[in-house]
């Protein structure tokens, strides 16, 4: 990456600062890029969902491995609970999307309920050996008595294929007969998945992210505290890919003896640690034992650090300065926190980063734990809160003494309750992974790059104003 004619910037910057320019390209098709990423992660998709309750859990960690991104599970979460939700996603098929399933006498209460926990609009009523007999959506339940049984509202006749059935033909198929939703079957006849046309048409897109054995991959987050060595093993020993190991301060002695902790349990799995935000700490816990350093300390939508410390750094510099260490020592970075809109993630990849962490943005979607909540105007909304918060802080140390407790409970650096809106047009993650994807696509060919490293490599950047930055924002209202 360089500076705009030669440009040095005065201050540090974050992305509102900064934009891509143009170069003469050689891509014909914004198809013909490749998002896959070089840190070791196996991932095709330069996304890693960042480890927050609110944000990351089983449906989440399912839907963005499909599209050849990671989910980071918190930390918090009870090591029993990660071990069955690991062995959960790596169940799930690669292709097929796992379908919600009701019993033709269920309510439609039930179906309604049901609905928002996936973004296909659909689900499935199955007979008593599990073979599809019907689908039903939020039409079907529409101006219909809540008690009503599913049987009586489903369509009879769903688009029913083989689990084989190529990810075109079943948008082929879905185009011929009318119908939003595919049905998938094993060879005994029983429901195995079920496949939107947006679906379809991503399959063919998108590359899953997959481990050895062609399962879905999945990373875990582990604290600096406590006997790490002994809970980085039981992650392992769950099947998870990639381990994280994650506190706020992450240039500090205890993240470099965790990391030689997990380092001991295993010299091959990709490791990452973090935060840190100086070429200073890039190096140390590279030297440490981490293959990746995440970067970001206080760009986060839930993080009140810089208004509580005045520690951090903006983003942009943060993540240009630290992969550039990170690359002399054959490392690399995730930018973490901060991204609001695609543009930052790629103004994240051509400063240098690997991937991107995106939390609180993903909060908002069908995919995320919370429950499906409505404000006073209808409109749908998830919570979201920090995982400093004094929400987190309280679960995460619900069994130590109730001293210790209110000892941790002073240090709040987060925000406990905040709601994260579904956007109408985009209410699920995958949603937002093509709008990332697409404008990420587009900014490699608008740089003439076919890849990754390639876009980092001839990325122009230019400083600008904050009346650029505005001037870059669409009117929809006029003005
Ligand atoms: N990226 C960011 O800007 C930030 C992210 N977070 C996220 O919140 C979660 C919780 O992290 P964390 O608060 O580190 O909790 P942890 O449970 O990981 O504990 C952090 C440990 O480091 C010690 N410590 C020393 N200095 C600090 C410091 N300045 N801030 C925090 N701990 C310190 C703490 O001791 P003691 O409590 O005795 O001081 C404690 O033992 C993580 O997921 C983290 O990524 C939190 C804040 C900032
Ligand atoms: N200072 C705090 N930082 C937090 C907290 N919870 C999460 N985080 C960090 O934010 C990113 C995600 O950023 P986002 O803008 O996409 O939401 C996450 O990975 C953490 O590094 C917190 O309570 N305090
Ligand atoms: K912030």
């Amino acid at each position: 990456m360089q500076f705009l004619n030669g440009q040095q910037p005065t201050t540090d910057l974050t992305y509102d600062d900064v934009f891509l320019a143009p170069r003469r390209s050689g891509v014909e098709s914004r198809f013909d890029v490749d998002l896959a990423t070089s840190d070791g992660t196996g991932t095709t998709l330069p996304i890693v969902v960042a480890n927050m309750t609110a944000v990351a859990g089983r449906r989440m960690a399912e839907t963005v491995a499909r599209r050849g991104g990671l989910v980071v599970l918190p930390q918090d979460v009870a090591p029993a609970a990660v071990a069955e939700i690991v062995s959960w996603v790596k169940a799930r098929h690669p292709v097929w999307d796992t379908p919600l399933v009701l019993h033709a006498d269920d309510a439609v209460a039930d179906a309604l309920n049901l609905l928002p926990k996936r973004a296909h609009g659909a689900l499935v009523v199955v007979d008593d050996d599990d073979r599809p007999v019907g689908v039903v959506d939020e039409a079907a339940c529409t101006g219909v008595d809540r008690f009503a049984r599913v049987g009586e509202v489903a369509d009879r006749h769903p688009v029913v294929l083989p689990l084989e059935t190529k990810p075109r033909e079943v948008f082929d198929q879905l185009d011929k007969q009318a119908r939003s939703v595919a049905v998938a079957v094993d060879a005994e006849g029983r429901l195995a998945g079920i496949m939107t046309h947006r679906g379809a048409l991503r399959a063919e897109i998108y590359t899953p992210a997959l481990d050895a054995e062609g399962r879905l991959r999945v990373a875990a987050a582990v604290g600096v505290n406590g006997d790490v060595a002994a809970k980085a093993s039981a992650l392992l020993d769950s099947g998870v890919d990639t381990l994280v190991v994650d506190t706020a301060h992450g240039h500090q002695e205890k993240m470099i003896a965790a990391l030689r902790a997990v380092r001991s349990v295993s010299p091959q799995v990709p490791v990452v640690a973090g935060n840190v935000v100086t070429a200073e700490g890039v190096r140390d816990l590279v030297e440490a034992g981490a293959d990746v350093v995440k970067v970001g300390v206080g760009p986060g939508a839930m993080c009140t650090t810089r208004m509580m410390t005045g520690v951090g750094r903006p983003q942009f510099s943060a993540v240009a300065e630290c992969a550039a260490a990170a690359r002399e020592l054959g490392g690399h970075v995730w930018a973490d926190g901060g991204v609001r809109h695609p543009r930052d993630v790629a103004l994240a990849l051509a400063a240098g980063a690997a991937a991107v962490m995106v939390g609180s943005w993903f909060a908002g979607t069908y995919e995320s734990p919370g429950d499906l909540q409505r404000d006073e105007h209808g409109r749908a909304y998830k919570e979201s809160f920090g995982m400093a918060s004094k929400r987190a802080v309280s679960a995460r140390t619900r069994t130590d003494s109730a001293y210790d407790q209110a000892r941790k409970a002073l240090f709040e650096e987060g925000i406990s309750s905040s709601r994260m809106r579904l956007d109408p047009q985009r209410p699920g993650v995958e949603d937002l992974l093509d709008q990332i994807s697409s404008g990420l696509r587009s900014a490699c060919t608008y740089t003439g790059a076919r890849n990754l490293e390639e876009f980092h490599e001839r990325a122009v950047v230019g400083i600008q104003s904050a009346a650029g930055f505005a001037e870059g924002r669409p009117l929809p209202t006029g003005w």
